[in-house]
């Protein structure tokens, strides 16, 4: 039975180069198949983030990892952007793309698909100027702690939280990932917006030396988890992985991306 603690341990090895080229090229993020995964999570976050409902001041991403993809549509309605991460390589990876630096990873493609989905013509170097100018912080995340951000940010005061494939890669068993959820929920405002996206029934992946460990799970765990952490789900769509997307880094199924709202108890 592995604990809260093993799964720590195992990440000790996650290789945040080698994660990226499992995940975040092709095919998996192959812009010329509309039919590629990386399409579909980009254009339910600008589909969901374009009906201007989901703004205010503060958005948190919880479990950043070393990807920025997940920011690309919901950054432009907030006034500030923070990115957290468990490990300090993937912050460090973060911080090496926000500055610029050589050898950062390119996200241009990324830029350049989300841009064509806002149909606005809007050059793709201007919104990567504009994520970097939004993202003020990259600090230490753990959901495993009721307070996941320590005293980085007041209970119950951030405005849209997101977060992808985090809770269930590091949550040892479902009443971990419970748990978790209900932290990392605890930071939403009342009404506060959660754009999430995860692996369906998922056990391992691979990220150069480490394989990591995934509680497996379903549509129906998902939402049940979060009504139990008292949260409305305005959007569940689910993708199921064709064949040539399953490309032996993982035995993810499908991916879930769902938009809740935090209850409010007024
Ligand atoms: N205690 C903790 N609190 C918060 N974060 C923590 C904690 N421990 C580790 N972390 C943090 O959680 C990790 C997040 S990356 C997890 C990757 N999830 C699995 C991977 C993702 C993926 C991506 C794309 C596609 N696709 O088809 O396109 C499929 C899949 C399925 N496989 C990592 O950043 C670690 O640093």
């Amino acid at each position: 039975m592995s604990s809260i603690k093993a799964v720590a341990e195992s990440y000790q090895l996650f290789n945040p180069r080698a994660y990226l080229q499992n995940n975040y090229v092709p095919p998996r993020a192959d812009f010329s198949s509309e039919d590629s995964v990386m399409c579909w999570k980009l254009r339910r976050l600008h589909e969901t983030c374009a009906k201007g409902e989901i703004k205010g001041r503060t958005l948190v991403d919880i479990g950043s990892g070393p990807t920025i993809y997940q920011l690309l549509s919901a950054f432009e309605h907030f006034q500030e952007v923070i990115m957290t991460d468990y490990l300090e390589v993937n912050r460090q990876e973060l911080k090496m793309w926000l500055s610029n630096e050589p050898g950062a990873f390119d996200w241009s493609p990324y830029f350049k698909h989300v841009c064509k989905l806002e149909g606005k013509g809007e050059p793709w170097k201007d919104k990567q100027k504009r994520l970097r100018e939004h993202v003020s912080r990259v600090i230490p995340v753990d959901v495993h702690q009721p307070r996941p951000l320590g005293g980085e940010l007041l209970s119950g005061s951030v405005d849209c939280l997101v977060s992808s494939f985090c809770l269930e890669a590091c949550s040892p068993n479902l009443e971990a990932f419970q748990k978790a959820l209900e932290h990392v929920i605890g930071l939403l405002k009342p009404k506060g917006h959660f754009l999430w996206i995860g692996a369906l029934e998922e056990s391992y992946y691979l990220a150069g030396e480490a394989r990591l460990n995934v509680v497996p799970v379903t549509e129906d765990i998902v939402k049940k988890a979060l009504h139990t952490a008292k949260c409305v789900v305005r959007e569940f769509s689910t993708y199921s992985m064709t064949p040539s997307m399953k490309v032996g880094v993982d035995d993810v199924s499908g991916i879930f991306f769902v938009w809740a709202q935090k209850d409010d108890p007024k």
